[in-house]
């Protein structure tokens, strides 16, 4: 089997082997779904992990835009379209300087498995610019998100590819992504998720990928008769999938102790409360400060300058801000210090290294795609509404995630339980992502 998946990685790498994200993201995946493909007399001679692999379209494009003191500044803009067997591409736009292919297509990629995860009918896709928000002014944001859309308008609609916000882009750039799609269209439609609720959006958008993520947490540690009451909790990052997840955790009884950003992270040992919570919403949403400035107002927590969380005493991890940060010393840590459970609310968080001890020390790890599918599947239901030209209340959206992330726990089960009753959660998520997507693209035949 080994010799299977190093000959179909060889090939993968002598198109992509530049782009190192994109080749760990089919690492993994190629690790649990080829030796299930070699099982299931359907898939064979379809090539169809290497059909998954490659997008259907990718664009890249100039982004030019004045800044405040006149300056015509250039960016550069992408939408991967990954795979459409299952429906209209969506995923979100990341507006960061780190964004580019790599970073782009192992989001897209990852999109797709995660998608068909949640039983809703989405295709994957990604997208975003190397643009940095960090320092910018809202009319820079404005300017850059209005000639970011002159360009992208014309590959996206609402039954062809549908992105949100990710990492560097919220509700306020969705607002002049949307003004901008809507005046170059001339169209009030459902082509961005993540809107503001009076003009199409769904309660719940905003809180659902930290809340997912949390109530993945609390299915797996159901299996062990275990529950998030009591536990402490390790949260990094403090945007959007961040701060929610810590609402939740703390909602159910759990103390949240750690928040970070790229520039370091705090501890209070006291736990993030919803009044401490309060604090860091504010100051990220609408001041855009920095973390380091919670423990001025709370000066019993301690800022660890340029380290990531991940040594200090658990038990529950959730990385909630970028990938690769967990890497194989992180993962030691986190096992030696008693973290028992990982829920990923980033995408690719752990490096291959740290998702092998994990799995290795046998503890409830739930990679990015089955435990923060609950952003997408909100957006999903997002399209639903707008498509019934009505809005649900905040339970039956709540209601609705909740279900839905029970059933992508229930798949990974399916498809990831072994002998001895360890759920591999890789896999079962990979298998289960891959059937439905796979299944329909044999149906399409090949295109
Ligand atoms: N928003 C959503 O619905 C979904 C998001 N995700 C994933 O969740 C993660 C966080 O996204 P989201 O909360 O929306 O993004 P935000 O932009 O709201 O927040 C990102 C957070 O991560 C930190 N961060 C970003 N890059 C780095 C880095 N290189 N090193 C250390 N910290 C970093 C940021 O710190 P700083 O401000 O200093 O950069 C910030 O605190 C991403 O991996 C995203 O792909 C997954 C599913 C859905
Ligand atoms: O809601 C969406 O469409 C985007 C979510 C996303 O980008 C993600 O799941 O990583």
């Amino acid at each position: 089997m080994k010799s299977k998946i190093n000959a179909f990685m060889k090939e993968i790498e002598e198109r992509n082997g530049h782009e190192p994200e994109f080749m760990q993201a089919v690492q993994e995946v190629a690790e649990t779904v080829i030796p299930y493909i070699v099982s299931q007399d359907i898939y064979h001679g379809k090539n169809i992990l290497m059909r998954m692999v490659e997008p259907e379209r990718a664009v890249s494009f100039r982004v030019s835009w004045v800044d405040d003191d006149g300056e015509i500044c250039v960016n550069r803009g992408y939408r991967i379209q990954m795979n459409s067997a299952i429906g209209p591409y969506k995923g979100g736009l990341r507006f960061h300087p780190t964004v580019n292919m790599s970073i782009l297509k192992f989001l897209a990629f990852e999109q797709v498995f995660k998608n068909s995860l949640t039983t809703l009918p989405m295709g994957g896709g990604k997208g975003g610019s190397d643009f940095d928000p960090k320092g910018k002014s809202d009319s820079e944001i404005m300017r850059f998100c209005q000639s970011f859309m002159t360009e992208l308008y014309r590959h996206i609609g609402p039954n062809t590819d549908v992105p949100a916000g990710d990492i560097g882009v919220g509700g306020r750039e969705i607002g002049y992504l949307y003004g901008m799609y809507k005046r170059l269209k001339n169209e009030f439609t459902g082509v961005l998720t993540g809107k503001g609720m009076s003009w199409g959006g769904s309660l719940i958008r905003p809180e659902a990928t930290g809340y997912g993520t949390v109530y993945f947490a609390d299915s797996m540690l159901k299996t062990r008769n275990d529950s998030m009451k009591g536990k402490t909790v390790l949260v990094s990052g403090s945007g959007n999938v961040a701060q929610y997840a810590t609402e939740k955790a703390t909602q159910l009884g759990a103390k949240v102790v750690t928040l970070s950003d790229s520039s370091g992270y705090i501890y209070d040992a006291d736990g993030i409360d919803a009044e401490k919570l309060a604090f860091v919403m504010e100051l990220k949403n609408i001041k855009r400060g920095r973390i380091s400035e919670y423990v001025k107002k709370y000066p019993t927590a301690k800022f660890t300058k340029g380290k990531t969380p991940w040594h200090e005493k658990c038990d529950v991890a959730m990385p909630c801000a970028t990938q690769n940060e967990v890497d194989g010393d992180d993962a030691k840590a986190l096992l030696s210090n008693g973290c028992f459970v990982v829920s990923e609310g980033a995408n690719m968080p752990s490096n291959l290294e740290a998702v092998h001890a994990f799995l290795k020390a046998k503890i409830l790890y739930a990679p990015g795609k089955a435990s923060n599918a609950g952003g997408v599947a909100t957006s999903g239901l997002e399209m639903s509404q707008n498509s019934l030209r009505m809005n649900w209340t905040r339970e039956e959206v709540d209601g609705k995630l909740k279900e839905i992330m029970k059933n992508i726990h229930d798949a990974c089960i399916k498809y990831g339980k072994e002998e001895d009753g360890y759920v591999d959660y890789v896999r079962g998520a990979n298998i289960a992502g891959f059937v439905k997507v796979a299944d329909a693209m044999l149906a399409q035949g090949v295109v």
